[in-house]
């Protein structure tokens, strides 16, 4: 099969597809819920998780980002077709997600495949400190092999709840994982020159190699009544996941199989990120975060560190400043020069208990068996004297809690 002479499973969305290590799946209402009977679609869910097990199993890690809560918890309650109230979307939404999470885990468990239900706001994704605690807990869910599946935490949104939300969380929630693709599974294979619903002449976009104005003012809205974010919110996400080192695939997600009908070269539009997620990461702790504290380390420690290692509280001696767990700190060599800037791992009441001495000991001396690094590698930005200029851009500073 060949789209305009090309070999299809050779699109950017296949090949991306296949290479990527950690993929976010984002899964449309639409999709999920019968429009009609407000029933999940079985079928299609069984042969999603076909797919996420065939992932898996040639090692590549899986987070699914699925909406739908509302779309069944509406059934469920007898709430019917109308437009609902905040407070009724809010209690569809309750009802609907443990039907959401139970169907996650019947299709993916014979699979041999752990199910971890993340409910996320997205201002856990801005906030700092929970945005490091969830990054930490969806690392430590892969690492244990679990699929988490996320959804909006409906119950507690105190704006109303849009649909299309999904598509940006989604992007955050790539954004914390540090994912390598982003697959939005939609009720579209991909990005037009305008809605092809409105406009029969509107033209399917392979690829974008950057989103410009030009692209981004193609984002229309939505016909459908269960999924009604549209393509403005699916650019959105693709800004969000650019940013942060992410490709973007938007793919029709009708098929049985859907993975694998992108993989086998099924239309889709792939959106070529702006950077790597590792680079977007050290830029992120470099150049956005105002330190809090700052570590005074030995000799060892600056040479360890120059070598891309981890610090260890062993090397640390002088620790000043207030800052908590998840706070950016500077850390400064034995000249009093700043070398290094990092996510601390413990706030500086137990950062000044444990300096000086070996990880081994950290748990005899708080009480609890805390990480065994003062700043893990992957949150330290080491730039050995040459201090980045601070942007002077510091949300995630100001929304902290
Ligand atoms: N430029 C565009 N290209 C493609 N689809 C568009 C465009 N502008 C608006 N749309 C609309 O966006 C819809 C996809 O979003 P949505 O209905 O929210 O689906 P889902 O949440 O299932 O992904 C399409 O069906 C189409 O009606
Ligand atoms: N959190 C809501 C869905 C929000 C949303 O973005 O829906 P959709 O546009 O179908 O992806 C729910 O589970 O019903």
């Amino acid at each position: 099969m060949t789209i305009a002479g090309t070999d299809l499973a050779d699109t950017p969305a296949a090949a991306g597809l296949r290479a990527a290590k950690r993929v976010v799946i984002k899964v449309g209402s639409a999709l999920l819920v019968d429009e009609a009977t407000g029933r999940l679609r079985d079928t299609w869910l069984q042969s999603l998780a076909d797919d996420i097990a065939r992932m898996r199993a040639r090692g590549q890690e899986v987070i699914v980002v699925s909406s739908g809560a509302i779309a069944l918890g509406r059934r469920l309650l007898g709430l019917g077709q109308g437009v609902l109230r905040l407070e009724e979307k809010q209690a569809a939404a309750a009802t609907g997600q443990i039907r959401l999470a139970h169907a996650y885990e019947t299709v993916l468990g014979p699979h041999g495949i752990q199910v971890a239900q993340v409910l996320l706001t997205l201002e856990d994704s801005e906030a700092r400190r929970r945005y490091l605690n969830a990054r930490a807990t969806l690392g430590t869910l892969l690492k244990l092999g679990a699929v988490p599946v996320i959804n909006e935490n409906d119950t507690v949104a105190t704006a109303e709840i849009r649909f299309g939300d999904n598509d940006r969380l989604s992007a955050r929630v790539a954004e914390m994982a540090s994912a390598d693709l982003l697959l939005l599974l939609s009720d579209i294979d991909g990005l037009y020159t305008a809605d092809p619903g409105v406009d029969p002449t509107a033209r399917h976009i392979p690829r974008v190699p950057r989103l410009t104005p030009r692209i981004l003012a193609m984002g229309g809205g939505s016909r459908s009544a269960v999924g009604t974010g549209g393509m403005a919110t699916k650019l959105a996400a693709a800004r969000v996941a650019g940013a942060a080192g992410c490709a973007m695939v938007i793919a029709l997600g009708r098929h049985v199989g859907p993975i694998s009908a992108v993989e086998a070269g099924g239309r889709a539009t792939w959106f070529d990120p702006e950077t790597t997620p590792h680079t977007a990461r050290k830029r992120w702790i470099g150049g956005r975060l105002s330190p809090r504290g700052t570590l005074t380390v030995d000799e060892g420690a600056v040479k360890a560190l120059a070598r891309g290692g981890s610090l260890l509280p062993a090397g640390i001696r002088l620790v000043t400043g207030r800052f908590q767990r998840g706070d950016a700190v500077a850390v400064v060599d034995p000249a009093g020069r700043e070398i290094a800037r990092g996510l601390a791992a413990y706030g500086d009441a137990d950062a000044r208990a444990i300096a000086g001495h070996r990880s081994a000991e950290i748990e005899q001396i708080l009480g609890f068996r805390g990480r065994d690094e003062m700043i893990h590698r992957d949150d330290l930005v080491f730039h050995g004297g040459d201090m980045p200029a601070t942007t002077g851009d510091d949300t995630e500073e100001a929304q902290a809690s």
